[in-house]
C-alpha cells in the first residue's frame, strides 16, 4: 500500500488546492490526454477507485470502491486526496462527479476501525490525512458534484457536503446526515460548520445533537441534497448538473466558491494541529473507546 500510495505521491504535482483562493505555492501540470486513474491498494490487490476524464467534456468521474462499505481508512483517505489533486492539476479537467462503485453504499464514513484501538500517533496521522481529504475538495477549483447512490452516514455526508452540488437516488432505504452523537462521538468544529454552511444553523443544531439520519426525501427537504433522481440516472444528470456550472466564466465561479467557503477553511488551517491533538485526546479517552467498542459489536450482531 505504502508503495502504491508513493507512486501516486511521484505523480501528483504538490501545489495547493488552494490556488483560487490566493493560497497557491506550487507549481502546475496536467495530464496530456484524457486519463484513467486507477488508484490500488498494493500491486496485486483490486483498486479502491477508478478515476475516468472525459476530454471532450472535462469532466472526471470518481469512482470509491473500497469494498465492503467505502469506509474512510488513512490510506483510501490519502489515495481519494492524491486523485483529486491530481485532477486540479490537469488543465483539461474542469469538474469531477464523485461517486461510489458499491452497490447501496455511497460511504459508511471514516473507517471505525482507524479509530479503536489505535496509538495516539496512529490516530493522528489518521486525523490529519481527514483533515487533508476535507481541505482538499472544499476549496477544490473544480466543479465537485457528489452523485450519492447509497447510504452516506457520518464522514460519508461530510465529502458529500464539501462537494458543491448533490444529487440523491430516490431510493427510501438510504439515509444520509451527520450521526457521530449516535456513536458517542462528537463532530468536529468543521464538520459542523460544513452543515451549517450547508443546511443552515437551526437545522444543523437538531440534526448534529440528535445525529441524525435523514431519508433522502427528508434530506431533499432540510437542503442537504439538491436534487433527487431514479439511481439509473444519477451519473447522466450529475454530468447534466455540470453543464450549468460550465456555464459560467471558471474565474468567476472559483473566485465567488473561495469567498464563501474561504472563513471556513481558514478556521481549520489556523488550528490544524489543535483539532489534532483535541482529536486524539478525545478518541484515545477509555469512555469513548469503550463507546466505539460498543457500536462495531451492534453493527455485527445487526448483520448476525
Ligand atoms: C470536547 C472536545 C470535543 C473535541 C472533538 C474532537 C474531535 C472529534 C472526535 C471524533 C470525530 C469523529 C468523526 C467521525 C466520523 C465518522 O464518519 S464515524 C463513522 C460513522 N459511520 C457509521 O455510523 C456507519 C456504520 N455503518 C452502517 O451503518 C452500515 O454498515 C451501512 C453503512 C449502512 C451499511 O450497511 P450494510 O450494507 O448492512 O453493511 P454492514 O453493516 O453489514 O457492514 C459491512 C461491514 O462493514 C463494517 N463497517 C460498516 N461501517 C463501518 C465503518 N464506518 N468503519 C469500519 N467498518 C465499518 C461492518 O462492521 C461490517 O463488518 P464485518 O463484515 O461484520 O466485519
Amino acid at each position: 500500500m505504502a508503495t502504491a500510495l508513493r507512486r501516486l505521491a511521484k505523480c501528483s504535482v504538490s501545489a495547493r488546492l488552494l490556488s483560487f483562493a490566493g493560497h497557491s505555492r506550487g507549481r502546475r501540470g496536467h495530464f496530456a490526454r484524457p486519463c484513467t486513474v486507477v488508484a490500488q491498494r498494493n500491486f496485486s490487490s483490486a483498486s479502491t477507485m477508478t478515476v475516468d476524464l472525459d476530454s471532450s467534456t472535462g469532466i472526471a468521474v470518481m469512482k470509491l470502491h473500497s469494498p465492503p462499505v467505502n469506509s474512510l481508512s488513512l490510506d483510501f483517505l490519502t489515495e481519494i486526496a492524491i486523485s483529486l489533486e491530481k485532477l486540479e492539476m490537469n488543465k483539461g479537467c474542469r469538474g469531477v462527479v464523485v461517486t461510489s462503485a458499491l452497490p447501496k453504499i455511497f460511504s459508511a464514513g471514516l473507517d471505525i476501525l482507524e479509530m479503536y484501538g489505535k496509538s495516539p500517533e496512529r490516530c493522528g496521522e489518521f486525523w490529519r490525512a481527514v483533515q487533508e481529504m476535507w481541505l482538499k475538495f472544499y476549496s477544490s477549483r473544480l466543479v465537485t458534484v457528489a452523485a450519492i447512490n447509497g447510504s452516506s452516514p457520518a464522514g460519508g455526508c461530510l465529502l458529500s457536503m464539501t462537494c458543491d452540488y448533490r444529487i440523491m437516488a430516490d431510493n427510501p432505504r438510504y439515509s444520509i446526515g451527520l450521526n457521530e452523537t449516535q456513536l458517542g462521538i462528537v463532530a468536529p468544529f468543521w464538520f459542523k460548520d460544513t452543515m451549517v454552511n450547508t443546511v443552515g444553523h437551526r437545522t444543523a443544531e437538531i440534526a448534529l445533537q440528535l445525529g441524525l439520519l435523514y431519508s433522502p426525501q427528508d434530506a431533499l427537504k432540510i437542503g442537504m441534497v439538491d436534487e433527487l433522481v431514479p439511481e439509473e440516472k444519477l451519473v447522466s444528470t450529475a454530468t447534466e448538473a455540470m453543464a450549468r456550472w460550465f456555464a459560467i466564466p471558471d474565474h468567476a465561479r472559483q473566485i465567488t466558491k473561495s469567498a464563501m467557503r474561504k472563513p471556513t477553511i481558514d478556521k481549520l488551517l489556523s488550528a490544524r494541529e489543535t483539532d489534532i491533538s483535541n482529536f486524539v485526546s478525545f478518541i484515545t479517552k477509555d469512555s469513548i473507546q469503550k463507546s466505539l467498542k460498543l457500536y462495531l459489536e451492534n453493527l455485527r450482531k445487526k448483520k448476525a
